[in-house]
């Protein structure tokens, strides 16, 4: 039987937070119910951030309140503080995913605060989602190139991965957020970030701008990493990591990993059908 590969979809969050001007909330809920039917566990679905840095999620709590709900598909919403939480769970997230950055000046960029700040506001999440028995994830950013700091050191990720391992994360998503990585430098990463954790608590997160991310994705595979993020139609870039391009396309993660033997659990027409749609929505270039 063929090994099993996650992806995890996000698409309605990390892909549709980057688009100019806002979507209505009945489209973002059509792209989700299309995506509900491909066949995936997770899907990301919106976030919880101050609607003042990012007015694209400012409708997360009617986002929630629309998503198809069924057996085997679960949601994770970000939250960036204790606030977001609150609201998540309000909302019915099934899983909250915590964000913090590798670089000192993403970590501004992004969050207002330094590591240290940001690691501490979340804190309070962590153990709220723990008492409350919800899944927390986490992700750490630009594991390899700041676009404030440059390199970034492997050591460094590693130091913020075991940091978030100690606030009960089970799975932490290494966030390629440049997406301009070549494979020696996400290798010397993730060699050192397995010294912290092992494979099976690791995810990838490539974004493409590079052409790169199938590749760098192979580099995570030999590493042992079983879960990979994924955008449906390519959709996205961050906002605070300026000229990068969405993360990598789901229906082309889910080819590359049939054409190597993996099962996803994915229909690939159904994804083929949610890119178009995805790509409809589309105003970036
Ligand atoms: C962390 C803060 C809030 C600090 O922002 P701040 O301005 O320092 O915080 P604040 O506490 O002073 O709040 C400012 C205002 O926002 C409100 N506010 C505060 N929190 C919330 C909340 N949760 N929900 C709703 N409202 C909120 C708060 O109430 C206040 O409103 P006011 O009093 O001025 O009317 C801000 O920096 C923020 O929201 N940042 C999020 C940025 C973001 O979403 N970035 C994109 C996601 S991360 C990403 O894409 C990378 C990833 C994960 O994909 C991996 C990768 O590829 O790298």
């Amino acid at each position: 039987m063929a090994e099993r590969v996650e992806v995890y979809e996000v698409g309605p969050r990390d892909g549709l937070q980057n688009e100019p001007g806002q979507i209505a909330t009945d489209v973002k809920l059509e792209l989700i119910r299309k995506l509900a039917e491909c066949g995936f566990r997770r899907i990301e679905a919106t976030s919880f951030v101050s609607p003042k840095w990012v007015p694209q999620m400012g409708d997360a709590a009617q986002v929630m309140a629309g998503v198809p709900r069924r057996e085997g598909l679960t949601y994770a919403v970000l939250a960036p503080n204790i606030k977001g939480y609150q609201a998540a769970k309000l909302a019915r997230a099934d899983e909250i995913a915590i964000f913090v950055s590798a670089s000192e000046g993403f970590s501004r960029a992004n969050l207002n605060a330094t590591i240290a700040e940001s690691l501490d506001r979340l804190k309070p999440v962590a153990e709220a989602a723990i008492a409350d028995g919800i899944k927390l994830r986490g992700y750490v950013s630009v594991v390899v190139d700041c676009p404030f700091d440059g390199p970034v050191s492997p050591q460094q990720v590693a130091g913020v991965v075991e940091q978030l391992l100690a606030l009960g994360c089970h799975e932490i998503s290494l966030g390629e957020t440049l997406g301009r990585a070549k494979p020696e430098a996400v290798k010397a990463m993730l060699e050192a970030v397995l010294g912290s954790a092992p494979p099976h608590l690791l995810a990838g997160h490539f974004h493409d701008t590079g052409g790169m991310a199938l590749a760098n994705m192979d580099v995570a595979l030999d590493a042992g990493l079983r879960v990979f993020d994924a955008s449906i139609g390519g959709l996205g870039g961050c906002p605070y990591a300026p000229g990068a391009a969405g993360n990598v396309a789901t229906e082309a993660v889910a080819r590359h990993l049939q054409s190597l033997g993996f099962e996803t659990g994915l229909d690939l027409d159904l994804l083929d059908d949610a890119a178009r749609y995805a790509q409809s929505l589309r105003r970036t270039p």
